[in-house]
């Protein structure tokens, strides 16, 4: 009777066991009572007492670290604090002002060893607030268990995670041969040139002579974890056309505009064929094909007067598959097709195409696949559809891998509310504490005796 009053009341089990915590400590009381204390409990967020991961991950989001002016002062107090509470001794570099990157270090049994780096940058994107359920820096939970926040998913989640895994190893006084770097970088939103870009130049960064990396992936709805071996080069190209100017009345021969038009044709139509042959295979994930978008237009000064010069800027993203250089020919032969004084310019313009090796035969990666598959994990191997600081690791010639443990959920990094289910959030911190010891355990390679 108690037992199913009490259910009745606590229908998830919430409240449940402090319930039957009274009824243990007072046998004498009555059913109607227990349903009034239940209700009371539930009110009172009588729950069951939050993980204290979960608490911190939540304290994490309300850090405003949001461009264009984050709190890198508050996140750097907060990691150090963090770091202190692990026995970690944390450097911190400054590579612009304002700018620091906040190290911390598990040193390894054989220091000698290369080092294994878990990075994660600090700040977040700003938000359209009119957009949000709710406050996006409160980390309200909701009843499902759906924490929400900017930087949930992208990327606070991971920060906390790699955090929580360290301390549980920590705590159960495992050590490791390999040294672990954990590595908390600024400005990795607004490109990462104040920040991850400028680190890698630096000796400081030389000093922790990183074998291998671990940053940020993306979310999977499915029941898969999405990991990138790869990214697609950035190109940002403004193309500028010049041409005949003369008043809006009359038919000017050679205009700006009709050659701006070719150069968009030419541009738009390559989009489209791509953008089909996505659409058209199951093979190919997005990671997979250029993109091309017209993110930008310039050019006139009134209605009345036609312009002598207009431009266009485009987005486009390149799969380390396409030979760069051909690439670079093709947009030369639009620009000349369109007619005289067309002309282009990079503003971005990425060109290292390294890969990671997942082949088995590269040790790092055989360990985290061996690692994931012993846990059961289903993998889906891509190239990264955008840019990380990763690109930065890579280019120096360390292998690294993208990847953000968060199966079962849709993919809202940059989104109107975005968020992240706290059992994934927690399941991650397991994923991290099995793969940190496995891969901090690499054997030796050639090298490196
Ligand atoms: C090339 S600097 C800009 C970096 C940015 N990264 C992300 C993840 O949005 C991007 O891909 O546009
Ligand atoms: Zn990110
Ligand atoms: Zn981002």
């Amino acid at each position: 009777m108690v037992q199913a009053n009490i259910a009745r009341v606590c229908p998830r089990g919430t409240s449940l066991f402090w319930a039957e915590v009274l009824i243990r400590t007072d046998r004498n009381i009555l059913p109607h009572r227990i349903e009034v204390l239940a209700h009371t409990l539930v009110a009172m967020g009588g729950q069951q007492e939050e993980h204290s991961a979960v608490k911190l991950f939540r304290e994490y989001l309300r850090l405003r670290t949001v461009h264009p002016q984050p709190d890198y002062d508050g996140a750097v107090a907060f990691l150090e604090k963090l770091g202190a509470e692990l026995g970690l001794p944390c450097k911190k570099v400054e590579v612009y002002p304002g700018r620091v990157i906040t190290i911390l270090t598990w040193e390894g049994t054989d220091p000698h060893l290369r080092s294994l780096l878990l990075n994660s940058h600090t700040d977040v994107v700003p938000v359209y607030e009119e957009h949000w359920k709710h406050d996006p820096f409160a980390a309200v939970k909701d009843e499902l268990g759906n924490i929400y926040g900017r930087g949930t998913q992208d990327m606070k989640c991971v920060t906390i995670q790699y955090i929580e895994a360290i301390r549980r190893l920590k705590t159960e006084g495992k050590r490791f041969p390999r040294t672990i770097h954990l590595t908390f970088v600024p400005d990795e939103e607004v490109g990462g040139f104040k920040g991850m870009k400028k680190f890698v130049e630096l000796k400081e960064f030389q000093a922790l002579n990183v074998g291998f990396g671990l940053d940020e992936g993306l979310a999977n709805p499915g029941d898969a974890f999405t990991v990138f071996y790869g990214e697609r080069n950035v190109w940002w190209i403004s193309v500028k056309c010049t041409g005949n100017p003369g008043h809006g009345s009359r038919f000017i021969e050679n205009t700006a505009a009709e050659k701006l038009r070719k150069v968009i044709n030419s541009f738009l139509d390559f989009r489209e064929k791509e953008r089909k042959r996505l659409n058209q295979s199951e093979c190919l994930a997005l990671g997979d094909v250029t993109t091309v978008n017209m993110t930008m237009l310039n050019g006139g000064v009134a209605y009345n007067v036609v312009p002598n010069e207009m431009t266009a800027g485009f987005d486009i993203r390149i799969p380390p598959t396409v030979d760069l250089k051909v690439f670079e020919e093709q947009i030369r032969t639009w620009c000349q097709e369109a007619g005289d004084g067309v002309g282009y310019e990079f503003h971005q313009k990425t060109m290292d195409q390294q890969v990671t090796s997942i082949d088995k035969s590269n040790p790092w990666w055989n360990a985290f696949y061996t690692t994931c598959q012993q846990m059961n994990l289903k993998l889906q191997c891509e190239i990264f559809p955008a840019a990380t600081d990763i690109r930065f690791i890579r280019e120096i010639g360390c292998p690294a891998i993208g990847f953000s443990p968060m199966s079962h959920t849709p993919i809202l990094l940059h989104d109107h509310n975005e968020f992240l289910n706290e059992k994934v959030f927690l399941k991650g911190i397991d994923v991290y504490t099995e793969l940190i010891p496995a891969l901090a355990s690499v054997p030796p390679l050639e090298g490196e005796a």
